[in-house]
């Protein structure tokens, strides 16, 4: 909490003094109303002296009139501090969470991500703010009351002051209880954030199941629980108010019963007694203001510690000075070089979660610039693990990847994931244009994305749309059929002609023709872009250079087509069952 603080609000520090400065004149010109009045009552009012009264009757318009602009000129000042602020929160956490390993995700969970980039940096928002207004307007106004009051009549003070270690105590004792209750609802607003994506992503499904009360149930177990962390919260923190204002009350007339003794013999006067009163409300308002920052501050620091674990992640993607002990044996290095291999695997094993059996175990394979490999394997075999360990989503647990002869960890992540054009199954079409949802912000040319959509077979769907590249599609393209989706990411894989393609089972939603073509595409137009086709129909990559045969993580098979037909058992089974005769 206090790192982010010191770190984000240190540009700051400057307007924040100035506004600091502005608030502080503002509060001590609301602190003189009261005393000018007392000042008025007893000592101006009983000379009759007209001109001092207008006098100083003017003196208050003119505190008045200071306290409200000086305030409002502060608060103006303190809101655009917090949004600054919070934006460059909120950046750096997007940044991060973007550079963010698929293992990290794992781990946090997007929709805690998803939480931490809104709810989070809303509290610690309302946080910044309110400290700034209220945070230097209350204890002002608290302490100056307090010095005014001793100054009026020290015994009265004192019946005030005897309460004031009772309220820090409440409210210290509160906001300790209060602070792991807030963190362990924002745990419960992530979970809640999951159900709720899930749900309105699923929609379809859950209508089409009838599982409309099911997931009615599920949604309402989670709301409630949110609103039973809430409400637990909201239990302790309701203790703040009343007691403050209990304690106030008693000190009060504590105050009426030790004044008006006071002024029936003669130690005090009836102006100092009602500008008693005056300061008394002041006292009150700040000290409930203040336990209401207790409740924001208990918030903000549950929510500040959540956006610091992320901030403060280390780059478990670091790009490393590649490899003691495989510069020592350099084969593949070398064979890698002097062979001229594009893309090499060499020995790889990598498990999700560790310490469990591997999801991928012992892969080996070498592919030349411009050479297709095609993947194929049941569900569950590893097939896109491979590819994500490609683009480095994930690190190898053992053995190596080389991208030119380059181990791909010591490729800075740009440079790396710069070479790839990627079409993946369901991938995400963006609430844009279709040429916006091609381009995806690389500049790239009208006619290179043209040509892109031609080469994905989907320029003549696109021309039918009434406003063709400029047509809006939906959130996820909800306005376009599967295949046409499909298309749409195959042209955004292509459109940057890319050293590596990617397509992980982007052509399961394409009919055979159109698969065919975008073979043939490929073939004729992208001769220099080394292939990797995922895929589960033979016919998709029975073409290719290199064929991987994946069953449970393990190469089951490798090599082309005619030969896999003659030695592998799965291979040819598979073939057999997809394309019959053919095959
Ligand atoms: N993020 C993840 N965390 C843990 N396990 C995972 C994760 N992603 C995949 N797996 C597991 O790794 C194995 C391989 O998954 P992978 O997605 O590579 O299979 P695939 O061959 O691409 O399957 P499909 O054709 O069904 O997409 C599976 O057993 C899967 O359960």
């Amino acid at each position: 909490m206090q790192k982010i603080l010191s770190y984000y609000l240190k540009p700051y520090y400057f307007r924040m003094s100035i506004g600091f400065i502005i608030k502080f004149v503002g509060s001590i010109m609301d602190l003189c109303l009261p005393w000018i009045l007392a000042y008025m009552i007893d000592t101006i009012i009983p000379i009759q002296d007209k001109s001092k009264i207008y006098l100083w009757g003017l003196m208050m318009i003119v505190c008045s009139f200071l306290a409200v602009s000086f305030n409002i000129i502060a608060n103006r000042m303190a809101s655009k501090v917090a949004s600054e602020a919070t934006e460059h929160i909120r950046n750096d956490l997007f940044k991060k969470v973007m550079y963010l390993s698929d293992a990290y995700i794992d781990t946090y969970t997007k929709p805690s991500l998803m939480s931490r980039l809104t709810t989070d940096t809303y509290n610690v928002h309302q946080m910044i703010g309110r400290m700034q207004r209220l945070g230097v307007r209350a204890p002002i106004l608290l302490i100056g009351g307090i010095i005014v009051t001793l100054t009026l009549d020290p015994v009265l003070a004192c019946v005030l002051i005897i309460t004031l270690p009772f309220l820090v105590w409440i409210m210290l004792k509160v906001s300790k209880r209060s602070i792991p209750m807030y963190t362990q609802l924002q745990q419960s607003i992530d979970h809640f954030v999951r159900i709720v994506r899930e749900d309105i992503s699923g929609i379809r499904v859950i209508k089409a199941l009838s599982k409309e009360d099911y997931e009615k149930k599920r949604f309402e177990k989670i709301n409630d629980e949110v609103v039973a962390q809430e409400q637990k919260a909201g239990m302790i923190m309701a203790i703040i108010d009343p007691s403050v204002s209990v304690i106030m009350n008693l000190a009060l007339v504590g105050v009426l019963t030790v004044g008006a003794f006071r002024v029936d013999s003669g130690l005090s006067e009836v102006g100092k007694i009602l500008a008693f009163m005056t300061y008394f409300t002041i006292i009150l308002n700040a000290m409930i203001s203040i336990s209401k920052m207790f409740i924001i501050l208990s918030k903000a620091i549950a929510s500040a510690n959540r956006i610091d674990t992320i901030l403060a992640l280390e780059d478990d993607m670091e790009v490393i000075e590649i490899l003691k002990d495989y510069e020592d044996e350099n084969i593949a290095t070398d064979k890698a070089v002097n062979e001229g291999y594009h893309i090499v695997f060499e020995k790889v094993s990598f498990a999700y979660n560790q310490g469990e059996e591997e999801d991928l175990k012992d892969i080996s394979f070498y592919i030349k610039p411009g050479e297709t490999l095609g993947i194929l394997g049941g569900t569950g075999a590893g097939k896109s693990t491979i590819v994500s360990l490609l683009l480095r989503f994930y690190d190898v647990k053992e053995g190596r990847i080389l991208i030119d002869g380059r181990d791909i960890r010591s490729i800075p992540l740009q440079e790396l994931r710069s070479k790839f054009g990627v079409a993946f199954q369901n991938d995400m079409i963006f609430e844009d244009t279709i040429l916006e949802n091609v381009n995806l912000g690389r500049n790239l040319s009208e006619e290179e994305i043209q040509e892109a959509l031609l080469y994905a077979r989907a320029k003549e769907f696109v021309e039918q749309k009434t406003n063709n590249l400029e047509e809006a599609l939906d959130i996820k393209g909800a306005n376009l059929s599967g295949g046409q989706k499909q298309r749409i990411l195959i042209a955004r894989a292509l459109a940057a002609h890319p050293e590596i393609l990617i397509l992980d089972d982007s052509s399961s939603a394409l009919d055979y023709q159109t698969d065919a073509m975008l073979r043939q595409e490929l073939s004729s137009h992208f001769k220099r872009t080394t292939k990797i086709i995922v895929a589960q129909r033979v016919s998709s990559i029975m073409q290719a250079d290199h064929i991987i045969v994946l069953e449970e993580g393990r190469m089951i098979g490798y090599g082309r087509h005619d030969e896999l037909m003659a030695q592998c058992d799965s291979y040819r089974q598979i073939s057999a069952s997809q394309m019959g005769g053919v095959a």
